[in-house]
């Protein structure tokens, strides 16, 4: 596929909900692409994880710092995907230059955050085995009264889903989204500058808010005929309304910084 000129999907066919905007891909790419980037994550020396209280991180590019990045050239297995990705959606000015690798055993998670000003405010995240929940939830700054910041505060510290008392006049409902292997999430607009995300360090996931419930029928569909993953507990309707993650889930934060040191002594 390299040097290939990658067709331009049509990003309209993948929003979803009405926060402006999330794109959710499913199928972004194949198994067997994921099982070759799963053999060049783990195939690297122990010393290239950073170990974090609740989970483990690759990163790659350079440093991001304040001012912009300090750079080091991406690997071409990180290329190849990341130039895919820049080609299809058309949503980035310049090449994505910024690869973040998390890792996520099943009862880890990353705190509600949002993603720091070095960065152009597109964020591409293409996941990798274990299905994952992720939430969204709007900045404490954009909600009515001080007990509702209080919600949302309290949201951002300790991981778990607020209710929405929000402004009229902004989106603020909190939703969440299934990131099945394979599939590619990209956020940007409001959900970049006035929503928090997350996921939460829980083995078991709602599917309460999700906005992509085509996902969910196919995970539901998966535990009929294989894994187990769809946990016990029903809504009454037979299917279940919550999962377990079974296994660790991989993910690749692709990212630009737009403004390179080429430099270092003039950092
Ligand atoms: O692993 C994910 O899906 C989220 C990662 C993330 O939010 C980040 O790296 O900033
Ligand atoms: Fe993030």
């Amino acid at each position: 596929m390299e040097g290939k000129e990658e067709k331009r999907l049509q990003l309209d066919d993948f929003i979803v909900g009405t926060l402006p905007t999330l794109y959710y891909i499913p199928n972004f790419i194949t198994e067997s692409e994921q099982a070759q980037l799963l053999h060049h994550i783990y195939e690297g020396p122990a010393s290239r994880w950073k170990y974090l209280k609740n989970r483990r991180l690759q990163n790659w590019g350079g440093v991001v710092h304040e001012k912009g990045l300090l750079p080091q050239e991406l690997p071409p297995w990180l290329t190849k995907i990341t130039q895919r990705i820049c080609q299809q959606t058309g949503l980035f000015p310049s090449p994505i230059n910024h690869v973040l690798i998390n890792e996520y055993l099943p009862d880890q998670g990353i705190m509600l955050h949002q993603d720091g000003p070095a960065y152009f405010p597109v964020v591409a995240i293409l996941s990798l085995e274990s299905p994952v929940m992720i939430d969204f939830i709007a900045h404490p700054r954009l909600r009515e009264d001080s007990a509702t910041c209080t919600v949302a505060a309290k949201a951002e510290t300790n991981g778990s889903l607020g209710e929405s008392l929000c402004r009229p006049d902004v989106h603020c409902d909190p939703c969440s989204l299934l990131l099945m292997p394979c599939s590619l999430l990209i956020f940007k607009d409001q959900a970049y500058t006035d929503y928090l995300h997350g996921i939460q360090d829980s083995e078991l996931c709602s599917f309460d808010k999700v906005l992509n419930i085509s996902e969910v029928k196919k995970l539901q569909a998966q535990e009929l005929t294989c894994d187990p993953v769809v946990a016990e507990d029903s809504n009454g309707t037979g299917q279940s309304s919550i999962f377990r993650r079974t296994s660790k889930r991989v993910s690749l934060t692709c990212r630009l910084v737009p403004k390179v040191h080429k430099n270092l002594f003039k950092f």
